[in-house]
């Protein structure tokens, strides 16, 4: 689908008045970031990139397009005869998908044309924050469940065919194994799974002629959901039967999946019966309205859950629905100069960070597998040892520190010029396992689920400085 016109009329207006008012050529460049991680967490797992850049470099107005700009009697002629000649001139430079960003960095930065630029927003940050959202909690249920497969069920309760689908994608890259919604998976490449539901057991007289008839027509795929009626009393009872039926005949059965009452106590007696009967390898899958807390709990009381099947509090993230990353002018190039620009605020934590920005991950020489902090830079600088910092988080006491014996790894990588987008991972495996490298070299600290450690963030002492100065400058002029 296009996305030129997901964008608010606010950009159209500021573009069209861009356009009356300042040369054409003007560049700008934006970065996107956030503030606030949800849950209480503390950090976001960037997610979207490969989307944003299929959206940017396919960026174009059709004459349908231009026709309706045209009636909001809003636009000059020459501003919508603009647009409609317009193609992407704009580069993109991004962390690569699956890496945990922290508040305050960029997670991408667009530099282009300002009046293009600008019209980029709504829909870059309507791809990064819904799948950066999905990403995160998929992998807060993934860190829960401590390695047993997670399959994505989500769609039937998403918001939208769209959030479902690119929701599934950003749950893989979370850490998710497979889903049961096909359009993801035949899209995306990912694993489709699936049990059966309960009408599956209600069409039949009873629930032991329904696992039969399941077994007859599914003999590799024996794996049976055993609520409908009684767990204990009837559903795993039958489960058996059919499961000895099903292993006369030479095949193995898969396992029950549990979808309802108190998951843990009927997952331990169900485990005794099935080890009792001689199915040890028989898997027990949970589902209903999981969430990370609710996994661990049942993992804390000892409950033998094999794999988890997690539908609408990952795909809506509900406990903590928003992510509001933010795109915010860092500078602009007047008269051949780039200018660094900056937005005050009376909350400290607002304040942007202006210029042309890196963003390294710094890793102690003494043990290199361990990320300690991130380094946000000037993009002309080279990070070299004793490097003065300050802390980037405006709550912070004892801002200042001196950073030695580190190597230092640029995140931001070039990822769309004008000319067509450079070559980023599109297997959303190989994106999931970069994020399991990337977030394996955190803290645990940082991890934890509840009250995680905060990890440092700085800005190079030159960075800082730069942003004190347009702090002050802004102060200046608002006094004028
Ligand atoms: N042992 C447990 N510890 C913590 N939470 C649990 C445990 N067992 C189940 N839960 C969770 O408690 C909630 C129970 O929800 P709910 O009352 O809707 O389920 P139910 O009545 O058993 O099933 P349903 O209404 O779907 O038939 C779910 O989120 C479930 O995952
Ligand atoms: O609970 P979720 O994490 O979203 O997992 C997916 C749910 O979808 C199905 O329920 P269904 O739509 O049949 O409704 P139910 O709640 O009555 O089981 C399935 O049985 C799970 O309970
Ligand atoms: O395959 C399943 O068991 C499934 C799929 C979607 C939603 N709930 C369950």
């Amino acid at each position: 689908m296009d996305l030129q016109m997901l964008t608010d009329l606010y950009e159209f207006s500021m573009a069209n008045g861009y356009f009356a008012t300042l040369p054409h050529e003007r560049q700008a460049r934006f970065d996107v970031f956030y503030r606030r991680v949800p849950d209480n967490g503390s950090f976001v797992v960037a997610a979207g990139l490969q989307q944003v850049v299929e959206q940017v470099n396919n960026w174009h107005f059709s004459p349908e397009n231009i026709e309706y700009l045209k009636s909001l009697k809003q636009f000059s002629p020459e501003f919508l005869d603009y647009l409609s000649q317009a193609k992407n001139r704009c580069f993109i430079k991004a962390l690569p998908e699956g890496t945990p960003v922290f508040p305050r960095e960029p997670i991408l930065s667009i530099c282009g044309p300002l009046i293009e630029a600008q019209l980029l927003e709504t829909f870059v940050l309507n791809i990064v924050n819904h799948q950066s959202l999905i990403a995160t909690k998929s992998w807060q249920i993934n860190h829960a469940a401590q390695g047993r497969p997670i399959m994505e069920f989500g769609a039937r309760r998403a918001q939208g065919p769209d959030a479902a689908t690119f929701g599934a994608r950003a749950a893989i890259i979370g850490g998710c194994t497979s889903t049961s919604n096909l359009q993801a998976a035949s899209r995306f490449n990912i694993p489709a799974a699936g049990t059966m539901a309960h009408a599956w057991v209600e069409s039949f007289p009873d629930e032991l002629s329904a696992f039969q008839a399941w077994a007859k027509v599914y003999p590799d795929k024996v794996s049976l959901l055993v609520d409908t009626y009684d767990v204990l009393k009837s559903g795993v009872p039958n489960a058996i039967r059919v499961f000895k039926q099903v292993r006369a005949q030479g095949h193995e059965p898969v396992g029950i999946r549990i979808d309802s009452g108190d998951i843990s106590q009927l997952a331990i007696a169900a485990r005794k019966m099935l080890d009792d009967a001689g199915f040890k390898d028989a898997k027990i899958t949970a589902s209903n309205a999981l969430d990370a807390h609710v996994v661990k709990s049942l993992l804390d009381e000892g409950a033998p859950i094999d794999n988890f099947g997690i539908g609408e509090r990952l795909i809506t993230s509900s406990s903590s629905p928003v992510l509001s990353g933010v795109y915010k002018l860092a500078e602009e190039k007047v008269n051949n100069q780039w200018v660094p620009t900056i937005k005050v605020s009376d909350s400290r934590e607002k304040i942007t960070i202006p210029g042309n920005k890196q963003v390294y991950r710094i890793y102690d020489n003494d043990h290199p597998e361990q990320a300690v902090a991130d380094v946000i830079a000037l993009t002309d600088e080279t990070l070299q040892a004793p490097l003065k910092v300050v802390n980037s988080n405006p709550q912070a006491t004892n801002a200042n520190k001196v950073l030695v014996n580190f190597t230092a790894q640029p995140l931001l990588q070039d990822c769309l010029t004008p000319e067509g987008p450079q070559k980023i991972e599109s297997d959303v495996f190989k994106i999931q396992q970069h994020a399991k490298e990337a977030i394996g070299q955190l803290p645990e600290a940082t991890k934890r689920l509840v009250n995680p450690d905060r990890y440092p963030v700085y800005l190079t002492a030159k960075l800082a400085k730069l942003q004190e100065e347009l702090i002050a400058r802004a102060d200046f002029a608002a006094q004028d």
